[in-house]
């Protein structure tokens, strides 16, 4: 749809909990580091550094050994020309690894940062190829968290566990080799807290990620909450259900603590333990060197320098357990934002699908039937036909079906059986754009975008020059009070305009149908009252642009519905009775029942006037 898209009218329902367990950890990291591997080149040049950094890092050990040696060779006596030495090297290189920190930090977060805005390019892109259904099953707040907590969420995972992740593992199998190099017997009592480390931050990272998924769950439920509640603040304060909504927050919000707290505690847990773990590894190493030491089979020097690298071996190690802990909660925003990325998409054009040039606008359904959901059946053989040109009234009561034959022409849903033709031809023949460019859609409820009253004119044709918004505005009627505004055409609208009134706002969406020329109009009928001379202007203004043009009305005015060429009169999702004002009312069947109560108040009012 060119013009407008459909809103309003229909609550959305509210996130439901879903499964909160991980789906598959690796198969979601498979798939981000694909996003990754787009910025290899600067990946390399950061693990470059690393491999750098870490050289320098195990540098320090060495000499510390090589210098306690000399002091323990040399009976306690201090060389400080060598000891000058030392400190000069030990210097420059704790110095290079705080220059080599920084750059990294900064390549990182420049990778994290286009890696996670391709990721929110995508999903806001796939949002647009999303079929109207999708947007029926998942509230818009939930949406709104998917797209921004997160992305948040994946981002912070990049910038934080690729570089830990890269200089863990190289860290690693540096001090490792270095450990081995110095003593294998020493090498070999240090590595018995290995498996005890590998097996702890296994289980608690197993529990952490079932708790960050469900805790970015809450959190989308949060944001739906707190979306309905601002959106519908006036209806909140109107029912007096403020209590109810600041109720039903507090049970979300307290779920949503409950489940952070949980995974705090449980990815908590890992420090203090890794830390018992590591002391239990020293005790070993301290124990072990000594008996080596008596026997001489290693000098003090190889023992401090062990016990150096030791730490540097084993520090990585548990940064991984923390890593594997932060990569969880990532994988988890990754997962609900792939989720999305996974969604079917509305079904693509046909092969060789047809343009919809210049359309006449002649309309018909044959035996049309569908159901929102599977086995729930809303329209039953639907099949009527108009010519182009004229005007249809669909009249029935709530819930007949009136929007869900609106919703099927213009495509938003894809019928279960019969066929939709426009000009003779099934409208799933027709390529999606040029079928929707022949619509111009005017709802009750007008939505207006952010942005000046210009732009939101040109919305369904943004190339229109300044006249042609102009001569719109006229043809709608909508320029006399655009040009009463401070700024006129450029007066900026806030959010769905709620600077304006609602028959402005009635008046400024004609326009903007008008500007598109469509072959056909679509009009729900506002069913609010707007001031007398306000609906003066929108029914001369529709008088005018129905004039010639294929024209469906959701009619609730006994005067539209009198001047229609077809009255479609819908019950229980199907035409009960089709034909002429008179004629239906001769009839005296459903369609004069239904306007027993219309024309009374009709002509109430005339004996008013
Ligand atoms: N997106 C949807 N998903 C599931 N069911 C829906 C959806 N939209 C409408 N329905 C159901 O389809 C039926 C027909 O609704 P529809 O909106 O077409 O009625 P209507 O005649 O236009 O009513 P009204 O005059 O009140 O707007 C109703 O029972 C409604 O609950």
């Amino acid at each position: 749809m060119a013009n407008q898209p459909m809103t309003g009218g229909r609550l959305s329902r509210r996130g439901k909990k879903t499964g909160s367990k991980a789906k598959s950890f690796t198969g979601t990291l498979r798939r981000l580091w694909r996003y990754l591997a787009a910025e290899k080149n600067c990946l390399a040049i950061i693990s470059l550094l690393v491999c750098v950094d870490i050289l320098l890092t195990l540098l320090g050990p060495y000499l510390i050994g090589v210098y306690v040696d000399a002091i323990a060779v040399d009976s306690g006596a201090i060389d400080f020309d060598l000891l000058k030495l030392l400190l000069v090297i030990l210097g420059g290189a704790y110095v290079g690894e705080s220059v080599l920190a920084f750059v990294k930090n900064w390549l990182m977060a420049g990778v994290s940062q286009r890696v996670v805005g391709e990721l929110r390019r995508s999903l806001f892109g796939k949002l647009q190829k999303l079929p109207v259904a999708f947007f029926d099953r998942h509230p818009h707040g939930e949406l709104m968290s998917r797209l921004a907590n997160d992305i948040d969420q994946v981002s912070g995972t990049i910038a934080q566990s690729s570089v830990q992740l890269i200089s863990g593992f190289i860290a690693i199998t540096g001090s490792f080799i270095m450990m081995l190099v110095l003593s294998p017997l020493l090498t070999l009592a240090s590595l018995i807290t290995v498996p005890l480390v590998l097996l702890l931050s296994r289980t608690i990272a197993r529990k952490t990620a079932v708790l960050f998924k469900e805790q970015q769950v809450q959190l989308g439920r949060l944001n739906s909450q707190v979306e309905e509640t601002v959106s519908g603040i006036e209806v909140i304060r109107a029912f007096n259900y403020e209590q109810q909504a600041i109720d039903e927050f507090k049970t979300i919000n307290q779920e949503l603590t409950a489940v952070g707290t949980k995974a705090q505690i449980w990815s908590g847990f890992m420090m203090p333990l890794m830390n018992v773990i590591n002391n239990i590894g020293f005790a070993a190493i301290a124990i072990a060197g000594g008996a080596l030491a008596v026997q001489e089979v290693v000098t003090v020097g190889i023992i401090a320098s062990f016990i150096s690298y030791s730490r540097q071996f084993v520090r990585p190690l548990n940064d991984l357990g923390n890593i594997y802990n932060i990569l969880q909660s990532g994988v988890a925003g990754a997962e609900r934002v792939f989720e999305i990325l996974d969604e079917q998409e509305e079904l693509p054009d046909q092969r060789g699908a047809k343009l919809l040039a210049q359309p006449r606008g002649q309309v018909a359904f044959e035996n049309v039937s569908f159901g929102y959901q599977e086995g729930l059946p809303i329209l039953h053989n639907i099949h009527f036909s108009v010519k182009a040109g004229s005007v249809t009234a669909l009249v029935g009561p709530t819930g007949a079906g009136k929007t869900t034959i609106i919703n099927l022409l213009t495509r938003f849903y894809d019928v279960n059986s019969g066929r939709i033709l426009i000009d003779g031809g099934d409208i799933r023949e027709y390529s999606r754009d040029s079928l929707r460019k022949c619509f111009g859609i005017v709802l009750q409820d007008t939505y207006l975008f952010s942005g000046t009253i210009r732009d939101n004119i040109k919305y369904g044709r943004p190339e229109a020059a300044d006249e042609e918004v102009k001569a719109a505005a006229l043809q709608a009627n909508a320029h006399y009070f655009i040009e009463r505004l401070p700024r006129q055409y450029d007066t900026i609208l806030t959010e769905n305009g709620g600077n304006l009134s609602h028959g402005e706002k009635q008046l400024l969406a004609l326009a903007r149908v008008i500007l598109t020329n469509p072959a056909i109009l679509i009009l729900d009928e506002a069913t609010s009252s707007i001031d007398t001379r306000t609906e003066f202007y929108i029914q001369d203004a529709l008088r005018r642009m129905m004039a010639g043009r294929t024209s469906f009305v959701i009619a609730h005015r006994l005067n539209t519905i009198r001047h229609a060429d077809v009255i479609l009169v819908i019950s229980r999702g199907t035409i009960v009775e089709q034909g002429r004002h008179e004629e239906l009312l001769a009839q005296r069947g459903a369609y004069y029942r239904l306007q027993q109560p219309l024309t009374e108040q009709f002509q109430d009012q005339a004996a008013i006037r």
